[in-house]
């Protein structure tokens, strides 16, 4: 599975006791850090931030929104207005007039012409709002997987990539209706608020006043509920990246499930998670469903006062029936927005936590990255050494101790040695994934941390046991080495290293689409398609980390011929437990737990009599 599950077993192995076990039993099999810290303040400086992601859009798509919002809201707030009008002037004069057909009927097609403008606008701020979010995601998304493709290798051993592919999708889509509708519905609530107080207020002081006092009572009641409804979300947010985060590495992993019969075990595992999320959500929904009921019950007094005062001032001559009919429909849509804008905190409250998540990783600094002053790496020769190279993934766990090593231009040198001696280690640190904890590496008397990452890394050519095949044909898995390559130099690639004769014999030739991870082809195809891969790029170093572990004897006796054209001309490093393929090596380093115990060639080492020999010994015996 991931390497951070992995490194976190060492580690945990180390430590001898586990940490953020979901059940908290030891020996439970599955592992997780909670992903976030549930209780957080409402952090204005991230909420800014976030809404400077709508900074490219103000200019042009603001201007109409907030446009179509003013119309609306104009037109929604004078119907009431007018309805006064109609019951005062039209159908019950107050001065005792008869009442007038002709002005009940202008006031009415008036009333109908407000309420199409009314449906315009909104159709149309929804259309721009609308743009504006799926933009200000789209820049988000984007952001966020450029900065990911940058980060170094020490970054993804510490998270499960169901984590990472969480913040990519589940927190970036649950700040979309944060930007569709969210932000826009916060405007047009506040500008009807406060156009309802001014006209509540003109209409009549006293009553205006009267049921505006009952709205910070209400405020303060609520502020206690608030607070436990925001930790009960972030709680239900939490739960649910785990699920994710789980699912991922679940999928991942069903080979092996499947091949050891736990698939009970996860069920139950998914089940407890699941279940978790589920009392979570029942209890975020329960509190906040005490919300709306609350504003009902303030609104309910708002009325009473309102009717109840109302009255009185229209015995005493100081109000009409008709503006009491328009100011309780103005209180009618007063309560409305102050609904909203409390699930709107909310809403507020997940668009945080998600975007603290993001912004985590956006903020993430690359730890290998260039130095300000890096320069170019020139072509490389290919002279590399080591000058007592100490290397540490983990603080106080050497997994390097003082390595020397003299490569020449065009040698091959062989990395031997027991699992977990190093070999991949000096490896990452040749093509500058992880950076030296001590000592000096050098490639042409450069030390590589002086020069452009993007130089020294287009220079080295990898291939790993475990090939990467990415999801497209088998040609644009063979180009994803050089992208300008033509159809032609894919071909002699293929031919070189003996994969053409297999592609030939696909479907669909050098059109056949790789399933993805390249699921259809066998282990020992994909490493000839890596090596395809490779050759087309023409690095000056190569480096073939048990890059001939999968592939069979009859195969690897053809490639051998294919191997020697790939090295001439370059240095390279061989990772092999197999000790056939690097017989003919310049130079063989037998590494022991991180410090090298001989250097030699074949012959020398054969003559020695030492560890190298005894390797060698035991394979012949195995074999
Ligand atoms: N990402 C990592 N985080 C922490 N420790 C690591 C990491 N990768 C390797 N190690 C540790 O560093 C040491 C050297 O590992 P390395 O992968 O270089 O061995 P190796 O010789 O290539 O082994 P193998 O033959 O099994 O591939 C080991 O003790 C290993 O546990």
């Amino acid at each position: 599975m991931s390497t951070a599950f992995n490194a976190e077993k060492r580690s945990q192995q180390e430590k001898g006791r586990p940490k953020g076990s979901a059940s908290g039993k030891t020996g439970e099999r599955f592992v997780y850090q909670d992903d976030e810290v549930i209780e957080k303040p409402f952090n204005w400086s991230q909420l800014t931030r976030l809404f400077s992601y709508m900074k490219p859009y103000t200019k042009q798509l603001l201007p109409l929104v907030i446009l179509m919002m003013v119309l609306g809201t104009v037109t929604k707030l004078t119907v009431p207005y007018l309805t006064s009008m109609a019951i005062d002037k039209a159908i019950a004069p107050k001065d005792g007039g008869s009442a007038s057909l002709t002005l009940l009927y202008t006031i009415t097609a008036f009333v109908l012409v407000l309420y199409i403008i009314q449906w315009l606008a909104s159709t149309f701020r929804i259309k721009f709002t609308n743009i504006i979010g799926q933009r200000v995601i789209y820049d988000l998304r984007s952001d966020l997987f450029k900065h990911i493709q940058k980060l170094s290798f020490n970054f993804f051993d510490k998270r499960p990539a169901g984590s990472v592919l969480v913040r990519v999708t589940n927190d970036v889509n649950s700040l979309q209706e944060l930007f569709t509708s969210g932000v826009v519905n916060l405007m047009i609530d506040c500008v009807q608020l406060m156009g309802i107080v001014v006209i509540l207020l003109v209409i009549n002081w006293k009553l205006g006043l009267a049921v505006i006092m009952t709205v910070p009572i209400m405020f303060f009641i609520s502020t206690k509920l608030r607070i436990r409804i925001r930790r009960a979300w972030q709680d239900v947010r939490m739960k649910n990246s785990r699920i994710n985060s789980h699912l991922n590495e679940a999928i991942q992993g069903i080979r092996v499930t499947q091949a050891f019969t736990q698939e009970q075990e996860n069920i139950k595992f998914f089940d407890k998670m699941n279940m978790d999320s589920r009392k979570s959500w029942d209890r975020a929904s329960a509190l906040n469903q005490g919300f709306g009921p609350l504003i009902e019950i303030t609104g309910g007094i708002g009325t009473l006062i309102l009717f109840w005062l109302g009255a009185y001032l229209i015995q005493h001559d100081q109000l009409t029936v008709g503006l009491l009919v328009a100011f309780s429909s103005y209180v009618g849509s007063f309560w409305e927005p102050i609904n909203r804008l409390g699930q709107m905190y909310n809403q507020l409250l997940v668009a945080m936590a998600s975007s603290e998540r993001i912004f985590e990783f956006i903020d993430e600094k690359p730890s290998i990255d260039d130095k300000p002053n890096a320069v170019p790496m020139p072509k490389i020769e290919g002279n590399i050494k080591l000058e007592n190279v100490v290397f540490e993934y983990e603080k106080g766990r050497q997994a390097l101790k003082g390595i020397n090593l003299d490569v020449k231009a065009g040698q091959t040198i062989a990395l031997v040695g027991h699992t977990g001696s190093g070999k991949s280690t000096i490896i990452n640190l040749l093509s500058r994934f992880y950076d030296i904890s001590g000592g000096k590496l050098t490639i042409d008397g450069l030390d590589i941390r002086d020069v452009k990452l993007e130089t020294l890394r287009s220079q080295i050519g990898i291939v790993l046991q475990d090939t990467f095949i990415f999801s497209g044909t088998i040609r644009d898995n063979i180009r994803f080495g050089r992208l300008d390559a033509t159809d032609e130099e894919i071909e002699a690639v293929a031919k070189a290293v003996n994969a053409h004769e297999f592609i030939e014999k696909l479907p669909g030739g050098y059109d056949t689409e790789v399933e993805e991870r390249g699921n259809m082809l066998s282990m020992g195809q994909r490493q000839l398609l890596s090596f395809a891969r490779a050759l087309l790029a023409d690095p000056r170093i190569l480096i073939l980390d048990e890059a001939t572990a999968s592939i069979d004897t009859e195969t690897e006796l053809k490639i051998q011929d294919a191997l020697k054209v790939l090295l001439k001309g370059r240095t390279s490093f061989i990772v092999a437990h197999r000790l056939s393929t690097i017989r003919h090596a310049d130079k063989i380093v037998v590494l022991d737990h991180g410090e090298i115990k001989e250097e030699g060639n074949h012959a020398e080492l054969m003559r020695q009599q030492g560890t190298y020999y005894g390797l060698i010994e035991a394979q012949f015996k195995f074999i």
